[in-house]
């Protein structure tokens, strides 16, 4: 069993995964948490291990673009936990080549490695296509990749929540956005709504012409805000709810 983290700038996301399952995303255990509730990691990472008797952990994978200080709060939770203190993280990276991906980026460790792992975990779910991967967390990134496995590059936007606040914080007259707002699309009537819909359009736009721009046949779309900007979406699609995490076991699979 491996347990694998994502480690995003809004939440730390993980899985206990059997890296020999034959399903991708079959996970044994997960939670998440936000950076602020960290702590609860060793504690919660406890609690699964104990309702998973007889079995043990012999790897982590761990993909972080929250920072220095995160990574090493995680090292040092991990160390912390019976049955996981004995390992050492495999800090997952953007590098040329991993579980049949090309990293087609000019300098390929400049890719954030949660695009990378979800650009692995996209090719995984459909072979042989050309995809767009849209992972809608505190930025967006969406991201081309080609049926025969090349990561070609992307985009990267703020995601749903930073466009709202930002609108929000930077004009005198417009209203934050209440997290529960029912969101609507098209013409809005009021200011709320008006704000949300231009972002929501701006969020799926995107999505939208970078689909016909790469030819896409597939377009999975994942991440936080993935649920809101999902059912605006004019073209068919698939919501898988961590493609990152998909990535990661796709890649403890391949290992
Ligand atoms: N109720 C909501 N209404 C509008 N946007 C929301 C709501 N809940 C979450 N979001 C938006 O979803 C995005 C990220 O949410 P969340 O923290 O769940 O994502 P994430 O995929 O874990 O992000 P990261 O991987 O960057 O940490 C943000 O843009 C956030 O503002
Ligand atoms: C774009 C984010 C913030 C998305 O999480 C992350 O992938 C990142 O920090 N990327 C580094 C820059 C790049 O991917 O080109
Ligand atoms: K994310």
């Amino acid at each position: 069993m491996k347990l694998l983290i994502d480690a995003g700038n809004t939440r730390i996301k993980w899985a206990l995964v059997d890296e020999t399952a034959a399903t991708l995303g079959a996970w044994l255990a997960s939670g998440a948490v936000m950076h602020a509730d960290a702590a609860r990691l060793g504690g919660d990472w406890q609690a699964a291990l104990s309702a998973l008797p007889g079995r043990s952990v012999h790897g982590v994978l761990a993909a972080n673009v929250a920072g220095a200080g995160v990574r090493d709060n995680l090292e040092r939770m991990l160390a912390a936990v019976p049955g996981l203190s004995a390992l050492t993280i495999e800090w997952f990276a953007s590098v040329p080549e991993r579980a049949g991906l090309r990293n087609g980026y000019r300098n390929p460790g400049q890719l954030g490695c949660d695009r990378f792992a979800a650009a692995i975990g996209a090719h995984a779910l459909a072979p042989g296509r050309p995809i767009i991967v849209a992972n809608c967390g505190t930025a967006t990134t969406i991201d081309a990749v080609t049926a025969d496995g090349i990561f070609l590059g992307g985009m990267i936007l703020p995601g749903l929540g930073l466009m709202a606040t930002s609108l929000a914080r930077n004009t005198a007259q417009l209203p934050q956005i209440a997290q529960d707002a029912a969101l609507p699309a098209g013409f809005a009537d009021n200011t709320d709504d008006a704000i949300l819909s231009g972002c929501l359009a701006a969020q799926a736009g995107a999505i939208e012409r970078a689909f016909t721009l790469h030819g896409a046949s597939e377009c999975i779309i994942s991440g936080g805000a993935a649920p809101y900007i999902a059912h605006t979406l004019a073209l068919p699609h698939r919501h898988i709810e961590n493609i990152v995490m998909i990535g990661l076991h796709a890649t403890a699979r391949s290992a």
